[in-house]
């Protein structure tokens, strides 16, 4: 039996002028995708939420075959085992649960997804991804383990070193996190100060966190969860200090799961957010691992104590990079199933009246509501198709790098990092606005969105703390920028320093072209980015050393970093729906929707937009 829809949802749906499964279509990278991304969770609710016959299960079973025979590897004995037990358990709540409790429950719901994530043999990235956030939809104790312990043995384990500890962590016999802030450094990797000792009598790392500011502080899964850690300290041979490397560090017993010796671990305690991973504290008082365990794809340390560098010392940063991508993707998602609540509950609502004695009407006829809700749904497919389009270009510069070719590095990181910066503050800002815009029952946490912010808004610190990505992406942008002065080749990405010119054709009381949406950013972009360059000399004009006229031009540094995203983003957003295909009413429509992101960015930053002209 069908469920039964609110008349005035049903309603409003009714009256869309486009296929909304074109659009679910291309979002979620086709139908045979979105079908699977349906079927997964769809099977495993029926099979857990109603007592089945064998026989139903074979019938279920047969009607996959027809459909995702290519990847569900079901035996059904196993099915049932993982139904009867789960059942039993069930699904609770956590909201009303302490955090222990919470904890508890996330993790049972975990290990009942990593078990059937491997029963269902699904190996797609995506798809594990989909059916995990469908069972676990808070934060996940085991996503360090899923995201950066994997990520770091994959970019920085030699292949030996990969075909032995991976099948650990696809399997789970081992769970892994990655460790690198410090109680005192986050930020400033430099400045750890966890050391890895060569021992060369005994070819040995003495791993030690001298100071209380040196305990590892923060990572994830570190307070229970984690019996692995990926952990970064700087390496000590030959009495020299040879910077940052990574190394794979026991942490508990593998049955027992008790601390090993020399090392004491915890949780740190509540915070504002992600409530049910337990992030942890580690002190490491002279524990040894041997020289096997330092990952050396790019550097390494001979059974002598030579230290051989990496081709690259930015390569060891490579997991972070790789991260900001999967947290460029998750804002844009985030915004989107935020507004998608807010938007749906603005269908339902009837507050207030528009004309008097005309009845109540549904808030979302009120303009300011459509106005709140509206360039939100926009700025979701925004962040969604640029992230799309930042990922393409990753994926082009990583296959470059895996041959040895770093030629891209730096536009990557300065990509990601200022991506990561914007995506996350415009996420932040978004579901907020979405939160309020449902009133009071926005205020609950049955509603759903006071955790994807409470857990989301972390992005804007964790992978890179905002303020800073953007003074990283801003050191690339100014170089291109000394070059564009000196008329150098710019990479292809920041050509538009060279050739934005302010030749807008429209006008104020027609409707605006596309491609001067695009022009505007990017002179917009461009103008900030010189501007921001000006004034670095204007510093080291009036006497500054180099770091000072920095810190001295770093406001504007920061703003030229997000006019650059802010102009990626428009020009993605702008690009692949004017290309992807659609039908002529589903085109227009995002087309429409694209203006309504651009024009309501040049009204939010309408400083910068005036004063280009
Ligand atoms: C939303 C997702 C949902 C899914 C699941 C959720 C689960 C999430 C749980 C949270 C997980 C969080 C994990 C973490 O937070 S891990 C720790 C992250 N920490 C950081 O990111 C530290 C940030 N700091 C730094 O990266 C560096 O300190 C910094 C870059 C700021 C400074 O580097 P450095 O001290 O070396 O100094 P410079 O600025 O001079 O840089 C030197 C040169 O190196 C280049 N560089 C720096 N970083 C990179 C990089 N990553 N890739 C390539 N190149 C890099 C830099 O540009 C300089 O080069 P130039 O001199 O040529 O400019
Ligand atoms: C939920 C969560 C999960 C996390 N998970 C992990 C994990 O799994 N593993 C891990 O290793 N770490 C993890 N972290 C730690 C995270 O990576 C750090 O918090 C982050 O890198 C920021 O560093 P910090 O905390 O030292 O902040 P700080 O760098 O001290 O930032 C404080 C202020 O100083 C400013 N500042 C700092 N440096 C500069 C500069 N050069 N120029 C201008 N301003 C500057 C910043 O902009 C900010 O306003 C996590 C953090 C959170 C919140």
């Amino acid at each position: 039996m069908g469920k039964s829809v609110n008349p005035d949802l049903a309603k409003a749906r009714s009256q869309a002028t486009f296929d909304p499964a074109n659009l679910t279509n291309y979002l979620y990278g086709g139908p045979e995708k979105l079908r699977r991304k349906r079927y997964l969770p769809a099977f495993v609710f029926k099979e857990l939420c109603t007592e089945m016959s064998l026989t139903d299960l074979c019938l279920i079973f047969l009607g996959l075959l027809t459909h995702v025979s290519d990847y569900l590897g079901l035996t059904l004995s196993i099915e049932n085992m993982a139904a009867k037990e789960y059942k039993e358990e069930g699904f609770k709540s956590t909201d009303d649960m302490s955090r222990e409790e919470a904890y508890e429950e996330s993790m049972r719901r975990a290990v009942y997804t990593n078990k059937r994530v491997l029963q269902l043999n699904l190996q797609d990235q995506e798809e594990q991804y989909y059916f995990r956030e469908i069972f676990v939809p808070g934060a996940n104790p085991f996503a360090l383990h899923y995201v950066m312990f994997k990520d770091a043995i994959n970019t920085q384990g030699t292949e030996d070193q990969i075909q032995k500890w991976l099948p650990l962590a696809e399997t789970y016999a081992v769970t892994g996190t990655y460790a690198q802030t410090e109680l005192g450094h986050g930020t400033f990797l430099r400045g750890l100060e966890t050391t890895a000792e060569y021992d060369v009598q005994r070819e040995e790392f003495i791993l030690n966190t001298p100071t209380i500011t040196s305990s590892k502080f923060w990572p994830g899964a570190l307070g229970k969860t984690a019996n692995v850690a990926i952990l970064n300290a700087k390496l000590i041979t030959k009495g020299r200090n040879c910077g940052m490397q990574s190394f794979w560090v026991p942490l508990r017993h593998l049955e027992t799961h008790q601390p090993l010796p020399g090392i004491t671990v915890g949780d740190i305690g509540p915070k504002f957010g992600y409530h049910t991973s337990d992030n942890g504290f580690l002190q490491l008082n002279r524990v040894r691992i041997p020289r096997e365990n330092m990952l050396m794809r790019y550097s390494k340390v001979l059974q002598d104590g030579t230290f051989v560098p990496p081709e690259n010392d930015r390569l060891v940063y490579v997991p972070m990079t790789q991260f900001r991508f999967v947290v460029i993707g998750r804002s844009g998602w985030t915004l989107a199933k935020a507004v998608t609540v807010a938007t749906r509950y603005s269908a339902v609502r009837r507050q207030s009246e528009i004309t008097p004695g005309g009845g109540e009407v549904q808030i979302l006829d009120f303009q300011t509501q459509q106005h709140k809700l509206f360039t939100q749904i926009a700025s979701a497919y925004a962040m969604i198709i640029a992230a799309k389009a930042a990922k393409d270009l990753y994926d082009s510069a990583f296959s470059k790098m895996e041959k040895g070719n770093l030629e891209d590095l730096p536009m990557l990181h300065a990509l990601t990092s200022s991506m990561k910066a914007f995506n996350t503050w415009e996420m932040a800002t978004g579901v907020e606005q979405c939160r309020m815009a449902c009133g009071g029952h926005g205020y609950l946490l049955a509603s759903g969105i006071p955790q994807m912010y409470t857990d989301m808004v972390s992005a804007c610190t964790y992978e890179g703390e905002n303020t800073v990505m953007c003074l990283q992406a801003a050191r690339f942008l100014n170089k291109c920028q000394e070059a564009a002065n000196k008329g150098e080749r710019l990479p292809q990405l920041t050509r538009f320093l060279q050739t934005s010119r302010l030749n807008i054709s429209s006008s104020l009381d027609q409707d605006v072209d596309l491609n001067d949406i695009i022009a505007a950013y990017e002179f917009r972009a461009a103008t900030v980015i010189s501007e921001a360059n000006a004034r670095l000399n204007a510093g080291l004009a009036m006497g500054k050393s180099q770091s000072e006229a920095w810190n001295y031009a770093s406001q504007l540094l920061v703003k030229a970093a997000l006019a650059f995203s802010h102009w990626f983003t428009v020009r993605a957003l702008i690009e692949n729906m004017r290309g992807a295909g659609f039908d002529n009413s589903t085109e227009t429509l995002l087309l429409q929707l694209a203006k309504l992101y651009a024009l309501d960015g040049m009204l939010r930053y309408s400083g910068d937009f005036r004063k280009v002209g």
